[in-house]
């Protein structure tokens, strides 16, 4: 779709940034005055970053931009993703087509660069599925109260904790090395990744996220971080912030946890043990864990810690036989399936998925009726192996028209570790 009469796209740079905050507030509404926003670090690339103006309009009428993960899991392996972001449009301007003319920007964008996939994280969750975007991720979101109990895992005891201020001088490393090990190997076996998982890979993403401005703390502490450690070496940590608080009944604080990675079940043990028995506090909030992350196995009650499973990431198949030669899959699968796709005319058509479980998997543009049809948009729900397309056909989103091939893809496309992106991007 192209731009309506009177508005065109224009690329972005550094020099730009006081239009793009400012911009940013009127899609986002926001109390920070735009010289103290100017003052923090910008988490964008600004080579994939493009504005709208309109004529006789001050500023931009509208923006996207796109983060570079050049890693971003997918089951079985790592493919580049676009992680479209900083999404906006002038309230002025809004419903006139501006977001639909970006959307197929960045589609081309994603082709020309060679990404086949694209990756979002919903402001409002009615806003993509229109563009082919599936709901490819569900979080795990958690008030779990001071005190809860957990269950004992052997080794747990032999791990020591270290609780600091965090700083990237000092946490940076660990972190990242730590975040990337349990995107790759969450469970410790090989070949069993973290669908979903992306890292911050560029420095404006790194300096942005730990940059910690008293403005983005609402009225908690400084981020804190506790780093779990095995023989001196870490194998977990979690940024967090308390938030003080005195009630009729006395102390009644809350722990507000960033993000809790740990490389095994012992460290996990050993890094919740401490988020749950801080002095003076009274519940531990946590959003965007995976659905199954060991802590609701830990948790003895844990139906106590409120559990809620919004969307996750939202995925975007740019490039159908790409993406499905560059997944691997957990059955032998050999399929055809026909797509759908309104935007992206080349991805319509149906195609011969095979591969070999566990191993390598290829896709061909074939001429014959398909064993199973379906929208891009459930093709990139199904994606990370999170929904499957079992319950995708449950709700009459994807159809069987050859008896067994939707029971034998759905197997083969589901992956035994649930996916997630551990950070909003
Ligand atoms: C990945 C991210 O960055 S998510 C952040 C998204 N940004 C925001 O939520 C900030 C506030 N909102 C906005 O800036 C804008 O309203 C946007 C970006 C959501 C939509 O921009 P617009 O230019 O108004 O969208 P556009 O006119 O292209 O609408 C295309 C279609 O999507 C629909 N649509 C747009 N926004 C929404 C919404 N929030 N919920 C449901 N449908 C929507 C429109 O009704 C339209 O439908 P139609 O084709 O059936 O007529």
């Amino acid at each position: 779709m192209t731009l309506p009469d009177g508005y065109r796209f224009r690329p972005l740079t550094e020099d730009d940034r006081r239009l793009v905050v400012e911009l940013d507030a009127w899609a986002f509404p926001t109390s920070s005055e735009t010289d103290d926003v100017l003052g923090v670090p910008s988490p964008l690339s600004w080579d994939r970053t493009t504005g709208i103006e309109a004529d006789g309009f001050d500023g931009l009428a509208a923006l996207h931009a796109s983060y570079p993960f050049t890693g971003f899991q997918v089951p079985g392996g790592t493919l580049p993703t676009a992680g479209l972001t900083w999404v906006g449009v002038h309230p002025q301007h809004r419903r006139r087509g501006l977001l639909s003319a970006m959307i197929d920007q960045h589609l081309a964008d994603c082709m020309d660069r060679g990404e086949p996939l694209s990756a979002l994280f919903a402001a409002e969750a009615a806003i993509y599925g229109r563009f082919g975007y599936g709901r490819a991720a569900d979080d795990l979101r958690l008030q779990i109260p001071r005190g809860a109990e957990l269950r004992h895992v052997p080794g747990a005891e032999r791990h020591t904790v270290r609780i600091e201020a965090a700083s990237r001088d000092r946490h940076g490393a660990l972190v990242d090395a730590l975040h990337r090990a349990a995107g790759v190997a969450p469970t410790g076996a090989p070949g069993l990744n973290r669908p979903g998982w992306a890292e911050r890979e560029t420095e404006e993403l790194q300096a942005s996220y730990w940059a910690d401005p008293p403005m983005y703390r609402g009225g908690r502490e400084p981020r804190r971080i506790a780093v779990v450690e095995l023989d001196g070496e870490p194998r977990g940590y979690a940024t967090f912030r308390r938030k003080h608080a005195w009630e009729n009944a006395g102390p009644r604080g809350t722990v507000l946890v960033g993000e809790a990675v740990a490389l095994d079940g012992a460290a996990a043990r050993t890094l919740w043990g401490v988020l749950v028995d801080l002095d003076l506090m009274a519940e531990v909030t946590i959003a965007f864990l995976p659905v199954d992350d060991p802590v609701q196995h830990l948790l003895l009650d844990p139906r106590a810690a409120l559990p809620r499973t919004p969307d996750n990431v939202w995925v975007r198949i740019v490039d159908v036989p790409a993406a499905l030669a560059g997944r691997t899959y957990a059955a032998d699968v050999d399929v055809t399936i026909a797509v759908t796709d309104m935007r992206l005319p080349g991805n319509a058509g149906t195609w011969r998925l095979q591969a070999t479980a566990w191993g390598p998997a290829k896709a061909e543009r074939v001429f014959e009726d398909p064993a199973i049809s379906l929208d891009v948009r459930e093709l990139g729900a199904a994606y990370l192996g999170g929904m499957t397309l079992a319950s995708l056909a449950a709700a009459g989103l994807v159809a069987e028209h050859t008896p067994g091939a939707l029971a034998r893809a759905s197997a083969a496309f589901a992956w035994p570790v649930k996916p997630v992106c551990s950070w909003v991007f």
